[in-house]
């Protein structure tokens, strides 16, 4: 259960002391509630909509109407944890101004709190602008997947020293610019572990290593209910996808065998309390 709400003005003490950050994807309002009831810090409404519930490939296709929707439904069942949104490709690149006005609709029109934007120093030009407008901004560095076709598929990122050196003048760049939290992903532990060394704000990782002020997972992938292959870096807690699977072919089984629907579960033509489901007692219907 969520004790206190979590707030971006706890990320400087919660780097410093207390347990590791979490963070977790959510793109819809069931989700988000679960996150709440576990007492998860962040939810995360990551583009990754597009490839975990679109069915897509990438994320290139997903637009920033379909991520304000989701934001939308993800804040109508959070309890506790911060909301941050992705800001989609092409919602920022082309300028400032879009920039600008793309993160201000994710805070006005769907309730986050902050943005999260894949890029480096290239960005840093609009972290500064937002800051102004007081919207908070987590620089995603590392692997950003909007780099797909560039990279030749998902890859590890700062593996040679010139990468490396990139990804840390990213990084200064991006804290220089004001952003509240830098987010690693797939680099090598020892680099996220010197990022997090030099970084004043707290780092959370996926697939950065063990060293990062917090980690964060696609809820689909820690919960069981996505398909192999998995990146390396996943880890999955439940069973999920095989438990749904279960209660699916338990149904397909009851209708067939004609179980189900059980008397109980069926109306009559009078209106009869059902002895499951209301307090009435037996005998008392009119
Ligand atoms: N379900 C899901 N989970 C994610 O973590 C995730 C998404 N989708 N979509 C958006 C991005 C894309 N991500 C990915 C996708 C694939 C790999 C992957 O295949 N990694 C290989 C290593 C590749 C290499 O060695 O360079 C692996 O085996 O870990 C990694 C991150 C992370 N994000
Ligand atoms: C994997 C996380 C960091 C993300 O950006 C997303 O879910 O879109
Ligand atoms: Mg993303």
């Amino acid at each position: 259960m969520a004790s206190q709400p979590m707030t971006i003005d706890q990320f400087p003490v919660r780097k410093k002391e207390g347990p590791p950050l979490t963070m977790v994807t959510a793109y819809d309002a069931p989700t988000a509630r679960l996150l709440s009831r576990a007492g998860i810090d962040i939810a995360l409404v990551g583009d990754s909509v597009g490839m975990v519930v679109q069915g897509l490939e990438n994320t290139l296709p997903v637009t920033i109407d379909e991520m304000i929707y989701h934001t939308r439904m993800v804040r109508n069942g959070l309890d506790g944890p911060l909301l941050v949104a992705d800001m989609p490709f092409l919602s920022y690149q082309i300028s400032e101004e879009e920039g600008h006005r793309n993160a201000g609709r994710l805070i006005k029109e769907a309730g986050a709190q902050a943005v999260k934007i894949e890029g480096g120093a290239e960005i840093a030009g609009l972290v500064r602008r937002l800051g102004l407008s007081m919207i908070p901004v987590i620089g995603h560095i590392g692997m950003k997947p909007m780099g797909v076709h560039q990279m030749g598929g998902f890859r590890v990122q700062g593996r040679n020293a010139a990468s490396r050196r990139q990804i840390l003048n990213d990084a200064e760049a991006l804290l220089e610019a004001g952003v509240c939290a830098l987010l690693l992903e797939a680099i090598p532990a020892s680099l996220g572990e010197e990022i997090t060394r030099l970084s004043p704000v707290p780092t959370i990782g996926i697939g950065a290593g063990p060293h990062t002020n917090g980690q964060v997972l696609v809820f689909h992938d820690l919960v069981g209910w996505t398909p192999a292959p998995l990146p390396r870096f996943v880890r999955g807690f439940g069973k999920a996808g095989s438990v749904m699977e279960d209660a699916l072919s338990q149904f397909r089984t009851a209708v067939q065998n004609r179980s189900f629907p059980a008397p109980e579960e069926t109306y009559g033509e009078e209106q009869k309390a059902s002895p499951r489901k209301t307090a009435k007692p037996k005998g008392k219907d009119e």
